[in-house]
Formats: C-alpha cells, structure tokens, sequence
C-alpha cells in the first residue's frame, strides 16, 4: 500500500486542495499540520523551503499545483483528454490569479500599502475574476469546466474557510456570484467532503 504523508502548515491555504482530494478518493493519508512559529527552524528541512511536501513512501514530492493534479488522476477527477485537462488548468491557474491576489492583500503587513491594495482588490480585480469565473460556471452545467466534475471544482471550493476569513465581505453572500456559490455548495455537499469539513482542525483560515 501506498504511504502518503502531507506537510503544511495548520491552515487551510494551500494544503487544503490536497486534503480534499485524498478525502474525496478515500485515500488515507498522515496530514501532518505545522505551526508558524515552528517554521524558522523547519524551513531548511524541506527541499524549497515551503509547503506543501507530499511525501509518497518516503520520497518527497513539491509543488502544490502539480500535487494536485497527481491526485486527481489518482481519484479520477482529471480530465479524459489533452484538451480537458487544459480547460481545468486554465480555470485554476485563473482562480489562483485572483486567489494570490487575495492572499497578497491578507499577509500584507503595512497597513496603509493594504488598504490601498483592498481598495483595487475589492473594487477592480475581485469583481473581474469572480465575474469571469460565475460566467465559467454558468456554461458548464454547474461545474467549472468541461460541463462535468473535475478537481477544478474541488480546488476553488476548498479555499473557501480561507476565503471566508480573507474576503468575508464578498464570500459571506456571493449574492452576484450565483454560479460559483452553486459549484462551491455541492462540492461541499459531497459526502466524504462534507464529513472532512465537519471534523477537520479548526484554524482560523
Ligand atoms: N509554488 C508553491 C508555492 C508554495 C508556497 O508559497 N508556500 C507557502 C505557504 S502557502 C510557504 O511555504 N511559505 C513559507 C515560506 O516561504 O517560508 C506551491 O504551489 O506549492
């Protein structure tokens, strides 16, 4: 049997995609949590100095996005050709657009710098990406690509602790963004993923 082992830190961010795609498969795996203040110290352990680490029977594996799509294919939430695998990457590395955006405003420790930035993220760059994205969602039945579920969905529904503590004005309501609450309720609706929300550690995002 296979031994997967996931470092990251106790937060959702990141980390979560993973964790939502071996709760979808079923897949076991040692989800190992560190906290801020331990990672000065850690940093130099892994081999790019941050996380997520997929360990896989011993040998470690980076790189978030890759990680992801491993799984996917593992879980058969990947798509059945070349060009559905696109149409999925397009809409993530979409999302992650905007997604780094937000991260970028939230970690910002200068208060003035990020008050200005708010103001561009809340009033141009959220309202264009989040847009485009319902549009997505729109066309493809209730998914956000290739009219079916893919880990495209999974991924912009597990950031939605995070996003509820990073942007909680937008993401409390959705109210102009139907189509992305709609992908994003069912997905959390799933039954594996639904019981992994309900008991996952409680962090602030
Ligand atoms: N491209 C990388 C980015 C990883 C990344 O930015 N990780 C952050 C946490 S979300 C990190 O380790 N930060 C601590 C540091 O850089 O020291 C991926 O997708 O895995």
């Amino acid at each position: 049997m296979v031994v997967y082992k996931l470092h990251y830190f106790n937060l959702t961010g990141l980390g979560e995609p993973i964790r939502f795609l071996f709760h979808y498969g079923g897949i076991d795996f040692e989800d190992v949590r560190y906290e801020m203040n331990e990672w000065v110290d850690l940093k130099k352990k892994f081999p790019l100095g941050q996380l997520p680490v997929l360990e896989i029977d011993d040998k470690e594996h980076v790189q978030s996005m890759a990680i992801c799509r491993y799984l996917a294919k593992q879980v058969g939430l990947a798509g059945d050709s070349d060009l559905e695998n696109m149409e999925i990457d397009a809409v993530v590395d979409t999302f992650n657009d905007i997604r780094l955006k937000i991260s970028t405003v939230m970690w910002e420790q200068n208060q003035e710098v990020k008050k200005e930035k708010q103001k561009i993220l809340h009033e141009q760059q959220i309202p264009f990406y989040f847009k485009k994205l319902d549009e997505y969602a729109e066309a493809n039945n209730g998914h956000f690509a290739c009219k079916k579920l893919t880990w495209a969905d999974l991924y912009i529904a597990s950031w939605s602790k995070y996003f509820s503590y990073a942007i909680k004005e937008v993401f409390n309501d959705y109210e102009n963004y139907p189509n992305i609450k709609k992908v994003v309720d069912n997905v959390l609706a799933i039954e594996n993923i639904k019981k992994w929300v309900e008991t996952r550690p409680d962090t602030f995002c």
